[in-house]
């Protein structure tokens, strides 16, 4: 396995690393991304036996195509090297460092990630790394995080800690993480890297989980952290466009290429402005579309 920058990444499926059933059979749900948890979901008491489960899963389990994430411990405990080792040692794709509160910590994971790559034979840059941002220190820090190594797959917004670091909770209607939200994306945007949202933990809340997805994907977020196998495919349905979308998108394509024929760059399409922008947006719907299967190389509609 080797890190891909660039990939679909709508769904990041948490597995505890601690957790034998769960780690064999994750790979069947359809994630885009599978984030083996060493840290939060893990008891001191278990820290050691779930690195070594973890590193023979990556090692033996297919994960049916899926990128393989990790999240190590932060650098503040005592499991951390150990984890870092051990995950480059076994070829994750990504490891994803716990609340990071500055550029100089991804820097430093990544010193350790080259540190064992050079000690294990493995290719340099064979790994990527991503931050959660957990605190408002994290958040004030996400624009240097983002730019802090070419290495950098992408952001992630960490509601649960990031709540308790603000005095606060999580809200139905999210207004305690907007500016974190906010800011977490604008950095990422500006780094051309990944933003994922936070966790939804009400699995009986399906309607909540709608509203928190579609707002986010509304925002311009690439993906969202996930808890359970069954959002995976609320997720995709609110991240896939709709065929109407498609088709829209194919029209602008068609439309922009009749204007550059008569040598024009905008046009107008059913009393609507296409110019740039819209392309812009249009093309990345038709690979968004591409990538997710939803159409094949001809551009014909093949999703359900
Ligand atoms: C704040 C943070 O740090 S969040 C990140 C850390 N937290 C985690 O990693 C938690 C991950 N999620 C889970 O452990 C579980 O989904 C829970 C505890 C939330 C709910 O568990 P359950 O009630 O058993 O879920 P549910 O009934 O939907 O499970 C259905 C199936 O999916 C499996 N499953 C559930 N969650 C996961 C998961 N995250 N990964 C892989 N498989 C899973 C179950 O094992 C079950 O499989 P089975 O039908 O073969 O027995
Ligand atoms: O990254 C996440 O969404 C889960 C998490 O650790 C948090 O919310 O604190
Ligand atoms: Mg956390």
């Amino acid at each position: 396995m080797t890190y891909v920058k660039n990939r679909l990444r709508r769904t990041m499926m948490f597995v505890p690393g601690n957790n034998p059933a769960m780690i064999k059979d994750a790979g069947i749900y359809g994630a885009d991304s599978i984030m083996l948890d060493l840290e939060d979901s893990v008891s001191l008491t278990e820290k050691d036996a779930a690195r070594l489960l973890v590193y023979e899963a990556i090692k033996t389990v297919d994960f049916g195509g899926a990128e393989v994430v990790v999240r190590v411990n932060g650098q503040d405990t005592p499991f951390y090297d150990e984890d870092v080792k051990a995950m480059v040692k076994a070829g994750v794709d990504v490891i994803r460092l716990p609340k990071t509160e500055s550029a100089a910590m991804i820097q430093k994971l990544v010193k350790d990630v080259e540190k064992w790559e050079a000690e294990f034979g493995i290719e340099k840059g064979s790994i990527g790394v991503m931050a959660a941002i957990e605190s408002a220190k994290g958040v004030l820090h996400a624009p240097e995080i983002a730019e802090s190594t070419p290495l950098m797959m992408g952001l992630a917004v960490s509601g649960e800690d990031y709540t308790a670091d603000m005095h606060t909770k999580r809200y139905p209607d999210g207004r305690e993480l907007e500016f974190a939200r906010n800011m977490v994306l604008q950095a990422a945007r500006a780094a051309d890297v990944y933003a994922f949202d936070t966790v939804f933990s009400n699995m009986k809340d399906t309607e909540g989980f709608y509203r928190e997805t579609n707002y986010i994907h509304e925002l311009g977020y690439d993906g969202k952290s996930l808890v359970n196998p069954r959002q995976i495919a609320m997720v995709n349905k609110v991240f896939n466009p709709s065929k109407e979308e498609i088709e829209e998108a194919q029209n602008v394509e068609a439309a922009i290429a009749e204007a550059k024929a008569k040598g024009s760059g905008v046009i107008s399409m059913n009393g609507k402005m296409v110019d740039k922008p819209v392309v812009e947006k249009a093309t990345r719907v038709l690979e968004t579309a591409k990538a997710s299967n939803l159409i094949d190389e001809e551009g014909n509609y093949i999703g359900e």
